[in-house]
């Protein structure tokens, strides 16, 4: 699509200094950015050498921003427009020079899986508290430490300040809205030496409960002066359509129209997830005429988003199996598969059934987003355990519980003859905790069953299959998988989003597709209590979902306890 320039878009290419700019979903901040940066190197402003750097939070949106700048930007500047995360491009620097701030010769990346068990049960000031132990006694960098850091080293050392502000001398912030407190400390570091433009929209700000505040453009506002420009009102992604109002009457809780184009809210039944699976289809069957298109399916939870994706690879109840794509947080199965590297590795029982209670605990404690007291207890029994196992060898192991389930794994483990072939071989090792007696075993394998959730199953595969060709054993399995893993976090994945894809709502933000389907469970809900804040939270959520789509948008609640936030006399109406 040829890029429209109106006098405030010509004005803003024109502007030098800091800026601001504010608008709705889909009226075309990230495509104004991305041309003011384009306007800023052909016109010499960035010098010799610098290049200009944009930055979002999710790698989704970068993937987004990258695929449309190619296609939008001339070639020749693309290799001076640097698209990153805020957590890739703070971590490139931390990683060769974080050590300054620690007392370890190196750094380590935290992965968030591992993170989850470290700081499981921590809170508020205990947690940061130990995040910053990890970091100074251990060298390990949580991602939420990276911010701080970024800003306590460019700080601590001037130099290094300057010298990435020669190379990025216009930094681009995407997604302002979110930021919190830690990651605008960062910015205005960033900012006293680089030129910043902030691209935000009050509307879409959905990450409060990592700290964003409406605040922070006063902040920003009040700390850089910036010249601002405002979008309201316009809609570049779905013209045509009413889905833009839509999202806004969603958030007002007033709906003005009885209908509106592009948009479909209605109620399904019963409780399976058939009725989701038939809209799917008849989504697709509609737009696959199309050669490229892309649906998204749209949902509060994380767990939801896996039995989705689960269910619709199955051809149930005479409905066809249908390919479908996921983009979900994967820490139960990067935990899961933790413990299957392990029972790869070469080792002696007593050093196994040590690190097997641990792999265990960190499984128990990471799994799920914030561990329940239950899984709180039972980690502290297998640790005791494990340090018992180390003391006195097997004898530790006691005689119930978890004990003879170890014993017996080992045991059925020990008797597989690996074959050299990854895949088959990590299988086998699957199959053996799925038959254990022991429930802590099968929910592993349950898991682990979800390891194609992790982008680098290819690599993972080579890597392990180079060890068995080297030592003809799985040597150091777990760091392997480690690694690969380490990537996977700061790979932006650059394929395009086709087909169907399901995800949370959080992780559909910045990216858009030809159409949307919110679905909501019976108990994994678009609005989880009633509580003013959380009713405000829903709103924007929905908000942000619906925005997400070019053509159409479809909302669906349970009839028996529809979402009380929508416009359901809409649906009966239509
Ligand atoms: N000036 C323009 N002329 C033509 N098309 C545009 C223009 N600006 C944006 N678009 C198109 O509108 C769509 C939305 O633009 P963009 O992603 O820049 O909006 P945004 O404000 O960053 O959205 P969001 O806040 O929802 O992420 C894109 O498909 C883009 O190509």
């Amino acid at each position: 699509m040829a890029l429209i320039l109106c006098d405030q878009r010509q004005r803003l290419l024109r502007t030098d200094g800091n800026i601001l700019v504010r608008g709705g979903a889909g009226s075309g901040k990230t495509t104004i950015a991305l041309a003011k940066a384009c306007a800023d190197l052909d016109a010499q402003r960035l010098g010799p050498l610098g290049k200009a750097l944009f930055l979002s939070f999710a790698r989704a949106t970068v993937a987004r921003v990258a695929e449309q700048a190619t296609a939008t930007l001339p070639r020749a500047l693309m290799p001076r427009i640097e698209i990153n995360t805020y957590h890739g491009f703070a971590w490139t620097i931390l990683k060769s020079h974080g050590y300054l701030l620690c007392a370890k010769r190196g750094v380590a990346l935290l992965l968030p899986a591992k993170a989850r068990a470290h700081l499981a049960g921590l809170v508020g000031a205990a947690r940061a508290a130990r995040q910053r132990q990890l970091f100074e006694n251990d060298g390990l960098v949580a991602f939420d430490l990276f911010p701080t850091l970024l800003t306590e080293l460019l700080q601590t050392a001037p130099a290094l300040a300057l010298a990435y502000a020669r190379a990025y001398p216009l930094i681009i912030v995407d997604e302002f809205q979110d930021t919190n407190a830690e990651e605008w400390q960062m910015v205005a570091q960033l900012g006293r030496h680089s030129r910043l433009i902030a691209l935000g929209d009050p509307k879409q700000r959905i990450y409060d409960f990592k700290g964003a505040h409406p605040r922070r453009f006063d902040e920003y506002i009040e700390a850089f002066d910036p010249t601002p420009f405002d979008f309201a009102g316009e809609n570049n992604r779905s013209p045509g359509t009413a889905i833009a109002q839509f999202a806004n009457d969603i958030i007002d809780g007033e709906y003005r129209a009885a209908n509106y184009d592009g948009v479909t809210v209605t109620c399904y039944r019963g409780r399976s997830l058939r009725p989701l699976k038939q809209e799917i289809l008849r989504a697709v069957a509609r737009l696959r005429r199309n050669a490229e298109w892309s649906l998204a399916v749209l949902v509060p939870a994380n767990t939801l988003a896996i039995n989705v994706f689960d269910y619709m690879a199955q051809a149930v109840h005479g409905l066809p199996a249908y390919p479908v794509d996921i983009l979900v947080a994967a820490e139960g199965p990067m935990l899961a598969a933790d413990l299957i590297a392990l029972l790869m590795e070469p080792r002696s029982h007593q050093h196994l059934a040590a690190a097997i209670l641990d792999g265990l605990a960190a499984f128990e404690l990471g799994r799920s987003e914030e561990a329940s007291g239950g899984a709180l207890r039972k980690a502290a029994r297998y640790r005791d355990l494990a340090t018992a196992v180390r003391g006195r060898g097997l004898d530790g192991l006691e005689a119930r519980g978890i004990g003879p389930g170890i014993r017996n794994l080992m045991d059925t483990v020990a008797t597989l003859a690996l074959s050299g072939d990854p895949m088959t071989d990590w299988r086998a090792i699957r199959a053996c905790l799925n038959a254990s007696d022991r429930k802590e075993f099968q929910a592993v394998a349950k898991e682990a069953r979800h390891m194609r959730l992790l982008r680098r199953g290819a690599q993972i595969e080579s890597r392990l299959a180079e060890a068995w060709r080297t030592h003809g054993a799985y040597r150091n399995a777990r760091a392997l998988l480690a690694a690969a893993v380490v990537d996977d976090q700061f790979a932006a994945t650059t394929r395009p989003q086709h087909g169907v894809t399901v995800m949370t709502i959080h992780k559909a933000k910045g990216k858009e597709f030809d159409e949307v389907i919110a679905f909501e469970g019976q108990f994994q809900r678009y609005l989880q209590r009633t509580g003013a804040d959380d009713e405000r939270s829903a709103r924007f959520n929905l908000h942000v979902a619906a925005t997400r789509a070019r053509r159409a948008v479809m909302i669906m609640t349970p009839e028996d306890r529809p979402c009380h936030l929508l416009p359901l006399r809409t649906s009966h109406d239509q």
